[in-house]
This record gives C-alpha cells, sequence and structure tokens, in this order.
C-alpha cells in the first residue's frame, strides 16, 4: 500500500488523489443532487492539495473555488425547487402523477398551477367550449358525459382536457362535479409555453397525455362491447 503510494507521490498527494477519485465517481452518478455534492467536495480536496503545495496554486485555487460556488449555486436552486414542490398544496400528487419529471419541472408546473374546488354538479368543462386548462384531479370524483349521456368518470390523480390542449379544439366532452372536487388547473397558454421552454416538461406531459388517453380508450371499447352485448343479449 505504503509502495503504491510512493508511485503515485507519496502522502503530500493524497488530497490530489482524493479529488481525483471523488470526481471520477461523479461521473457514474446520474442523481443530479449527488453528482454536484461530489462534485464540491471533489473540488474541496484539490484546493486542499493546491494549498499544500510549496509555491500556492492560486490560479487553480481560484478556479476551483469558482466551480464550487458554480455547484452550490445550482444546488442550492434544486433544493429550492425540491422545497416548493413539497410545500405546495397538491405538489406531492404532482410528482406522483408525474413520477418522471424532475423537481424543476415540477416546480414550474406548481408556478403556473391554480388550486381549484368544485361543488356537486359544477361544470369543469363543456363539451363544445374551449377548455380553460389542462386539469388533474386531487380529490373527488367527476362524471363524463356526451350529448347528455355518461360515457365515463374521471377521479383523483387523473387528467381531464388533455384532448384540447393537445389539439387546440374545444372540449369534447362535458366533465361534471359528484360530489366536492378539489383539482390543479394548470393554464393552458402557459403549460405551452413551458412545453416549449423545457424539452423535459414537454416530455413529460406529452407522455401522461398519452397513457391518459390510452386508458380511456381501453375503457370507451370495453364499455362499447358491454352495449353491444346486452343489446344482442
Ligand atoms: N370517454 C371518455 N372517458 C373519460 N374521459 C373522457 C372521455 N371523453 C372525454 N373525456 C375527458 O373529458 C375532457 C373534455 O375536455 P377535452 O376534450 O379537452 O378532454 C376530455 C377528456 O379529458
Amino acid at each position: 500500500m505504503l509502495d503504491i503510494l510512493a508511485t503515485f507521490g507519496g502522502w503530500y498527494d493524497l488530497p490530489a488523489h482524493l479529488s481525483y477519485l471523488i470526481l471520477a465517481i461523479s461521473f457514474f452518478v446520474t442523481n443530479i443532487y449527488w453528482l454536484r455534492i461530489l462534485v464540491i467536495v471533489s473540488f474541496l480536496f484539490e484546493i486542499v492539495y493546491f494549498s499544500m503545495l510549496t509555491s500556492y496554486l492560486w490560479s487553480g485555487i481560484a478556479w476551483d473555488l469558482v466551480f464550487v460556488a458554480i455547484n452550490l449555486y445550482r444546488l442550492a436552486d434544486l433544493l429550492r425547487a425540491r422545497r416548493m414542490v413539497n410545500l405546495a398544496s397538491g405538489g406531492h400528487l404532482l410528482r406522483t402523477a408525474l413520477p418522471n419529471m424532475k423537481d424543476e419541472g415540477l416546480a414550474q408546473l406548481v408556478a403556473l398551477g391554480e388550486e381549484w374546488t368544485l361543488g356537486e354538479g359544477e361544470a369543469l368543462t363543456r363539451q363544445g367550449e374551449p377548455a380553460e386548462a389542462f386539469f388533474l384531479i386531487m380529490e373527488g370524483r367527476t362524471r363524463v358525459e356526451v350529448d347528455g349521456v355518461r360515457v365515463g368518470a374521471i377521479g383523483r390523480g387523473e387528467f381531464v382536457g388533455e384532448i384540447s390542449f393537445l389539439t387546440g379544439i374545444s372540449a369534447t366532452a362535458t366533465v361534471v362535479a359528484d360530489g366536492p372536487v378539489r383539482l390543479i388547473a394548470l393554464n393552458r397558454d402557459r403549460l405551452a409555453q413551458a412545453c416549449r421552454d423545457n424539452a423535459e416538461v414537454s416530455a413529460v406531459i406529452h407522455e401522461v397525455i398519452g397513457e391518459a388517453l390510452a386508458r380511456k380508450l381501453v375503457s370507451a371499447n370495453r364499455r362499447t362491447v358491454a352495449d353491444v352485448q346486452a343489446q344482442a343479449g
């Protein structure tokens, strides 16, 4: 062990080896929090090493301090976003409904979302009229009606208004509260802007819209088959 250390410069160079070892480990880390923490620790070891040298490496130390400051700033940003999501009403549900979205994207949605409450019988969307927003149901149940006929139900953790958001057409159904409902309304224009600004937000929103449409298509197919069988039998 001692021989190996001597080959690599002895105890004196240990902070440098630790610095580069931690930096190398950080290359494998995919969690952005740990990546930044490891990079900061790596540069701190390098600062220790540079200040142990007989001729202080001031330019190296100065650059290391810049890198530490940048990573601390970005880490603080990430923690601020996480805190914002955790403290927001509905933030936890947004996190569950959008499991592939990172905290910064979720914080953007929290900032553009509004919490709405509906009483029994109040309409969230009206067939043929523009849907105001893309909605995530936080609590309660809604019924979906087309031409006055009930075609489905949407509950906690599910989305409403994805067709209007995706295509820009008017609401294809009337969605009415079945009892008290609490929801998050994501303003359509601001959400579209967030999707244009942030590729990750766009990808995750379109992914959940795809899943929501698939689920609704499957249950609509089941209902159609049940109706046809009931008529035949
Ligand atoms: N068959 C259905 N089952 C469940 N939800 C529906 C059904 N048809 C329409 N919806 C929802 O009702 C919403 C009305 O507004 P959108 O057309 O934007 O998006 C629609 C869907 O979110």
